[in-house]
């Protein structure tokens, strides 16, 4: 599925969040960075459509709706109580899977993300990378075209994170996957794209490539870190603070 945003701008009161946003989203992993307060958070809920843009437009090449999108928010609750299979039968259940078909959707979601063997085991059991794949495997229950996912990998150990990495890289083959992050290693080992959002603008959208090779980083030699987050700063230092 591809996901065209045009134009978008959207102001919470005198607020001015996103200013003309033009994206376009295309199938594998695309990556959405930005300092904070950019107005990543803002363009996720547009694009799930928890809010509308004030201004422009978000098409969909699929347009059955909202069943065709897998949304895992940056900070989701689980019932501790609640077998991890019923939790994502659930999931598929609301985001309309007919019922009689959401336990075997809820096999094959958990199968993605390798829980299989916890499908039985009760939630709050599990580790905080496992609690994050049942998020996951709850946004895929549903087989969506589209799957966004804001900050998957923060607070989770570096094994943990790896492991996530390494799920998100391989849904990326089947879905649209649209991360939003705050590492830039999340985006240098899983994604083919990426966006850069800086103080409501979209600074840059290309290949991660692309973005290494953009920006001079002869300058901070010295500094620590892979290329693209050598790159990743300057643009960002270039542009300044993104505070209004
Ligand atoms: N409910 C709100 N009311 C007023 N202003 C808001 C609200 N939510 C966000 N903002 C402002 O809109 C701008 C964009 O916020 P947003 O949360 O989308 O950024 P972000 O890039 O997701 O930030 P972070 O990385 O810190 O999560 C910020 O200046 C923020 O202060």
């Amino acid at each position: 599925m591809q996901i065209s945003v045009e134009q978008v701008g959207f102001r919470y009161g005198n607020k001015s969040a996103l200013k003309g946003v033009n994206w376009l989203i295309t199938p594998g992993v695309t990556g959405l960075l930005g300092p904070n307060g950019a107005g990543k958070t803002t363009l996720l809920n547009l694009l799930v459509g928890l809010t509308r843009p004030r201004s422009g437009t978000i098409r969909f090449s699929d347009t059955e709706g909202a069943s065709t999108i897998g949304f895992v928010p940056q900070k989701f609750s689980l019932a501790g109580e609640l077998r991890v299979i019923d939790t994502v039968s659930y999931a598929a259940w609301v985001n309309g899977t007919p019922r009689r078909q959401c336990a075997e959707a809820a096999q094959r979601a958990l199968a993605e993300v390798k829980l299989t063997e916890q499908t039985r085991s009760k939630v709050r059991t599990l580790s905080g990378g496992q609690r994050q794949r049942v998020g996951i495997a709850a946004a895929l229950a549903h087989e969506p075209r589209l799957v966004i996912l804001d900050e998957p990998t923060a607070g989770l150990d570096p094994g943990q994170r790896l492991r996530i990495r390494e799920l998100i890289a391989d849904v990326g083959k089947r879905y649209t996957v649209v991360l939003s992050t705050h590492l830039i290693e999340d985006i240098s080992h899983v994604c083919q794209r990426v966006a850069v959002l800086a103080a409501g603008q979209l600074v840059f959208d290309g290949t991660v490539d692309e973005l290494t090779q953009l920006v001079d980083t002869t300058d901070s030699t010295e500094k620590l870190g892979s290329d693209f987050e050598r790159a990743y700063d300057a643009l960002i230092a270039r542009l300044g603070s993104s505070d209004d």
